[in-house]
């Protein structure tokens, strides 16, 4: 998600800005403008360049705007879930976008709808404008503070309103927020690539439980939930976040790299060749290849023009998406012994189908190295992966996932190695 606050190409600018951070998502975007009273919107389901075209950036006039990329969890694809979502209202209006998930959204929607709320979608962000509404026809901080108290789970919102902007980050901060300005604006992203791209300066990321409003006079903190220690996702590190990116002061290539360099410490294995599995494993392959005195390859080479497999919303859809998108490249892995790396394995989609091409492709040897640990457990903060059924690694043995995948052998980084090679990058890139 993306918000700037006091610039006159607001709505394109949101718009390079969420080119930025299409990664995220893949299901729908969306951008709300607001210039005085009059508020714009324009989403559809789809990737950021099918659902905008110059002409609807044009209508988007005003100096403030939000815009989100969405990706669909726990089934909520369509239009009516795409974000921002808007609500117009005599007094004062307000949009709102979302990244994370509210866990105690059934019960709370259900308190909500028996005294009288009527929801427009199934998407939990809709819970919050319900919550601060029951305070009045006026957003402040009062109101917000008392709506962020109910929800539990992973939150970071942007909200906006005619007169000022709220970003708010659930108590453990577990999904990424940053602020930063360009010119006289403030910007607010999700990650620090998209302020690259715009030539914004990062001022500082967004803190667990706080909140910050931004107006004509400045931003201004207010922690108003209780913070705990900061839980930021580490999915956000193995998977989600761009390799430009910095998360917490460390740069998320060079965190990639080390877990890599910690996996050959680990798990090494007289092979050949190294090669990583497009694109979110390059960084960890790299680190591997460099640790293990192993030629980096390119042994499986990527379709640019499909996206990320599993970030789509269905099992079909993801299946199909590995095949059109990955392809072996023969001349380097005939008659070699491959350690192929990759990032993470979640469904077990991907190198079900990878080792098994790559053996084809006449590989003598494939070595599967995971660049972090077996996902046992389902997650409830924002990642699509809500039920132990789905996951490889809750229903398989470390045996049985080396024979299922078709691998010669099979290891993943210790958890502990991941904490470390995050930590280690940390002070690296400081
Ligand atoms: O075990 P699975 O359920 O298949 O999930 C894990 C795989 O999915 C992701 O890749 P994806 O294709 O989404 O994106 P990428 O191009 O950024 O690697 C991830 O990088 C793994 O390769
Ligand atoms: N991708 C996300 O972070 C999801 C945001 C929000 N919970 C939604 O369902 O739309
Ligand atoms: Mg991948």
């Amino acid at each position: 998600m993306f918000g700037i606050w006091g610039h006159e190409k607001a709505a394109e600018i949101t718009y390079y800005a969420l080119h930025a951070l299409q990664h995220r998502g893949q299901d729908g975007a969306g951008i709300v403008a607001c210039g005085g009273e009059a508020w714009q919107i324009h989403k559809d389901v789809g990737l950021l360049n099918d659902v905008f075209s110059r002409g609807e950036l044009d209508r988007l006039a005003g100096q403030n705007a939000i815009g989100q990329i969405h990706y669909a969890i726990n089934g909520n694809q369509g239009f009516d879930n795409v974000q921002p979502h808007l609500f117009q209202s005599q007094k004062e209006s307000m949009a709102i976008v979302h990244s994370g998930n509210i866990m105690n959204a059934h019960a709370l929607r259900g308190e909500l709808e028996a005294s009288g709320s009527i929801f427009q979608t199934d998407a939990d962000t809709e819970l919050l404008a319900h919550l601060i509404r029951r305070h009045g026809a006026v957003v402040n901080e009062a109101a917000i503070a008392d709506a962020l108290g109910k929800i539990i789970g992973a939150y970071a919102f942007m909200l906006m309103t005619e007169d000022c902007m709220y970003i708010a980050l659930d108590p453990q901060g577990i999904r990424p927020l940053t602020i930063g300005r360009l010119q006289d604006a403030y910007v607010v992203s999700s990650e620090s690539c998209a302020f690259d791209l715009i030539g914004a300066q990062k001022i500082f990321e967004v803190q667990p439980g706080d909140l910050i409003r931004i107006d004509a006079a400045g931003w201004q903190r207010k922690a108003v939930i209780p913070s705990e220690r900061q839980r930021l996702c580490a999915m956000e590190y193995v998977y989600f976040s761009r390799p430009d990116s910095d998360l917490q002061h460390i740069n998320v290539h060079a965190a990639r790299k080390r877990m890599g360099m910690q996996l050959a410490e680990e798990a090494a294995v007289r092979a050949d060749v190294v090669t990583g599995v497009p694109d979110s494993s390059i960084s960890a392959a790299i680190g591997y290849a460099e640790a293990s005195h192993l030629p980096y390859e390119i042994g499986l080479i990527k379709n640019r023009y499909v996206g990320r497999t599993f970030i789509k919303p269905s099992q079909e859809l993801r299946e199909q998406g590995v095949k059109m998108k990955l392809s072996p490249v023969k001349g380097i892995v005939a008659g070699k012994r491959v350690v192929m790396v990759d990032d993470s394995i979640v469904r077990g989609t991907t190198s079900k189908k990878i080792v098994r091409m790559l053996k084809e492709a006449g590989a003598a040897e494939v070595h599967v190295r995971i660049a972090s640990p077996p996902v046992k457990h389902p997650c409830y903060y924002g990642i699509d992966m809500s039920t132990t059924e789905e996951l490889f690694a809750a229903n398989h043995t470390l045996d049985g996932m080396c024979e299922a995948i078709g691998a010669d052998s099979l290891a993943y980084l210790s958890p502990e190695g991941l904490e470390k090679a995050i930590i280690a990058a940390k002070k690296k890139s400081r």
